[in-house]
């Protein structure tokens, strides 16, 4: 495929460093800044630098408060076949379908880990999508990492409140528990590889283990022991459950005012 990014930022360029290992598909990125491109990738500053009908996607890869002003301008650089793909949080179909007429259109939110090929992706066509654009779309951001298809706009948005924003919320734990790590007097390489390791060690075993997560929980909560103690802070007043509550159901609100 022949393929228009618009927006070579955080999240587009973490997505085409692992597009362009491969060279089935070929890339143009339009941004107003030439930004660090993984090698055979083109660069154009404005949309007057391309052709009519060139593509057969564009990646919607801007702010979702820039597409209205920025997207028109593209709109002649798809083929009459060709498909929108947006990566806008919140962002509506309607919205985009507002600006480039009744096409096909697929919202897919990516997230932060696209960049190490492990990222987790929701996909939504919408119904001018022909099942050969929504399989290709899908194999196509499956070579960032998992490519989840949903069947409502609803759930794109949900989505985004989980695995979107995730790595957002993650990082920030990780920050606190290399911090907490420190603070007990462990230098700052050696904080981040305990409680890196610890993180992933955990999170494999749980993949691998049929038992729940609090049974998993228990397993390593000794009666009286160190883990009880921690786990009696961290888990006081039901605070960790209301925080990771407000936490998501924030980012699905906001990706409604998005739209
Ligand atoms: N960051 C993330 O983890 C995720 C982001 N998203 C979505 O991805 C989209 C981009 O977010 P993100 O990558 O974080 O943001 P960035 O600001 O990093 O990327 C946006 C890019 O668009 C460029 N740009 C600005 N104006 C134009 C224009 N007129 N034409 C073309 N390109 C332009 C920006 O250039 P400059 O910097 O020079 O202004 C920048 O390179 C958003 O819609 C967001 O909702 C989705 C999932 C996860
Ligand atoms: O914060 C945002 O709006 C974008 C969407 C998901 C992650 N980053």
């Amino acid at each position: 495929m022949n393929i228009l990014l618009i927006g070579c930022g955080k999240m587009g360029g973490a997505m085409l460093r692992q597009w362009a290992k491969d060279a089935e598909n070929s890339f143009t990125v339009a941004d107003p800044v030439k930004h660090d491109l993984p090698a055979g990738v083109r660069h154009v500053s404005k949309p007057t630098s391309l052709s009519e009908a060139e593509f057969d996607v564009i990646l919607i890869a801007i702010k979702p408060q820039m597409i209205a002003d920025v997207l028109p301008d593209y709109v002649f650089a798809l083929k009459p076949d060709g498909c929108f793909v947006s990566i806008a949080a919140g962002c509506s179909v309607a919205t985009i379908s507002g600006i480039v007429g009744d096409r096909a259109i697929v919202r897919v939110m990516p997230n932060m880990a696209a960049m190490v090929g492990l990222g987790v992706s929701g996909l939504y066509a919408n119904d001018a999508c022909t099942e050969q654009q929504q399989s290709d779309v899908t194999a196509w951001i499956g070579q960032t990492g998992t490519c989840v298809p949903v069947d409502s706009e609803d759930r794109i948005d949900r989505l985004t409140a989980i695995s979107g924003s995730g790595p957002g919320y993650v990082f920030e734990i990780l920050r606190s528990y290399v911090a907490a790590a420190m603070d007990i007097g462990f230098d700052e390489a050696t904080a981040r590889a305990l409680v890196f390791d610890t993180i992933t060690g955990t999170v494999e075993t749980a993949r691998q283990s049929d038992e729940t997560l609090e049974d998993l929980r228990k397993s390593v909560t000794s009666k009286n022991g160190t883990t009880q103690a921690g786990l009696e802070q961290l888990m006081r007043d039901g605070q960790l459950d209301a925080l990771l509550h407000d936490t998501v159901h924030a980012a699905y609100a906001r990706a409604a005012e998005l739209k």
